[in-house]
Order: C-alpha cells, then structure tokens, then sequence
C-alpha cells in the first residue's frame, strides 16, 4: 500500500498542495482529476521523487521512503510528452532503461510486452515513423520494462485522437490488471478518470475535493465543485451527443 501522509508544498511561496492524505492499495488504479494549475503534477512527480516536498511523508509498505532517492524508491512514469530517444528506434527506446539493470526482465517477458502492445511490427522503426498511439506504446513498454512497482502515467491519452484514445485506454487497463500494478494517472478530462480508475481523487486548489469510487463520485459528489465541475462537464458532453443524434434523425 501507498500511504500519502500529510504532504504540503508551497512554490515561491505560494501554497499548491495543502495537506494531502490518501492510501492507493495495491493493484487499484487512481486517477488524479483536476482543473490547470490545481497540483495534480506536483503530487504526482513528489510520490515518483522528482520533487521534493515541504512537509508530510510517503509510507509505501509500511516503509517511509520520504527520504528515498526517485532511483531507489522504483517506481517509473511515462511523461505527457513520452520524452522517447529520436536517435534511437522502437527497440532501442524500449530496452534503454535496462541498460545497467539487464536482469530485471526476461528475453521472454520482453517478448510477451512486446506482443502485448502490438510493436512487434515496429519495432526498428524511427521515433518519428510512428504515429501518436505507437510512440504512446513504445513509452508505456519502455517504463513497463522496468518493472516499476508502482506506475505514474501523466496525461497518457491527451495526445490522442479519438479511437486511439479508446484503443490505449483499454489497453493501459488490461496491462495495469493483468500485471497487478498499482497504476497512478494525472488527467484533467473526468471522463477518462471515470472509465479507467478504480479510485478516483479529486483535487481542488491543491486540496482533496473528493477521493471515491467513479460510482461515488457520480452517485454522491462530496460537494458543489465535484458537482459543477465534474459532473457539469460530463451532462454537456452527453447532452451534446444526444442533440447531434436528434439533428440527424430529424
Ligand atoms: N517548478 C515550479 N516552480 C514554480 N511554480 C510551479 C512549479 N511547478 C508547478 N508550479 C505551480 O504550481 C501550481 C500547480 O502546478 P501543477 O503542474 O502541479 O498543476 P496541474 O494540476 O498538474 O496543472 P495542469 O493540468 O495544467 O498540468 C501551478 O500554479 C504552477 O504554476
């Protein structure tokens, strides 16, 4: 279990998390949901150990890894961008985190990621021969490679187009359950936290707005800015399909 105790960060003096309390079991699949600006990020890159917090502790199995180096804690994310190695094809970008640690992954269980995302057919082409959903997926075998304990994916879908969209989604979801692996994403688009998490937490100017299930947050929103921002958002996409269909059958 991942245990976040009371974690507050100021930047240039300005307070961005205040106070955030939270425990991820293993395995579940939270998504951290949020307006621009709100702290999801910060949060984020303190749990991978990127940024370093002002007060509070992280406990993860019963250890206080507050004081942990990002390269000990183990844990891995893949960034909004995918930060992949142009110089380098599928391959090589896939396998460059094994570089000093080339036993913590077998040539088959390799193999079995490599299938899994479908890149076996890409696997010496260049960064730039391949599409937003190919990279996405080269980025996710990479970190996966590494057998992270807990796995961060920061904006995972908002490059993405439509269909692919729902193509990674899904197969973020499959990997994550079939690997047990805690799994931690920030988004800004409820809909996607909705239908990928197990747990979803929201966050408000840097503080826990409401932390439940999709079905919680859908059937008992903790308060107006659950309800107004979230749950708004959601009835105008609906009701904006619903009017398209009507003009169509009209
Ligand atoms: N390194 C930094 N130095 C100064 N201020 C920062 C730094 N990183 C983040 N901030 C500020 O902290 C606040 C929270 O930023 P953060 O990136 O965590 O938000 P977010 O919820 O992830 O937003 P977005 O959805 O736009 O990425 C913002 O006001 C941002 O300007």
């Amino acid at each position: 279990m991942l245990e976040l105790k009371n974690i507050s960060k100021k930047f240039d003096g300005k307070v961005v998390l205040d106070g955030i309390n939270l425990e991820i079991h293993n395995g579940e699949i939270v998504s951290m949901l949020g307006t621009s600006g709100s702290g999801k990020t910060t949060l984020l890159n303190i749990i991978l150990g990127l940024t370093a917090m002002d007060s509070g502790s992280i406990i993860f199995e019963g250890t206080d890894i507050s004081k942990v180096s990002m390269k000990d804690r183990g844990f891995n994310i893949v960034f909004q961008d995918y930060a992949l190695f142009p110089n380098l094809n599928a391959y090589k970008n896939i396998v460059y985190g094994l570089k000093n640690k080339p036993d913590v992954v077998s040539a088959g269980e390799l193999d079995e990621l490599i299938d899994f995302l479908e890149l076996r057919l890409h696997l010496t082409k260049r960064i730039d021969q391949l599409s937003g959903g190919q990279k996405q997926r080269v980025a996710l075998a990479r970190t996966l490679a590494t057998k992270p304990k807990i796995l961060l994916l920061d904006e995972p879908l908002s490059a993405l187009d439509g269909v692919i969209k729902e193509t990674i989604k899904e197969r973020i979801k499959a990997i994550t359950k079939k690997y047990k692996l805690t799994t931690i994403i920030v988004t800004h688009d409820p809909e996607e936290a909705l239908t990928m998490s197990d747990k979803v937490l929201i966050i408000d100017k840097g503080t826990i707005s409401q932390y439940g299930t999709p079905k919680q947050v859908i059937h008992e929103p903790n308060n107006n800015f659950v309800e107004e921002f979230i749950l708004r958002q959601l009835q105008i996409k609906r009701d904006n399909i619903y009017q398209l269909f009507k003009e169509c059958h009209a």
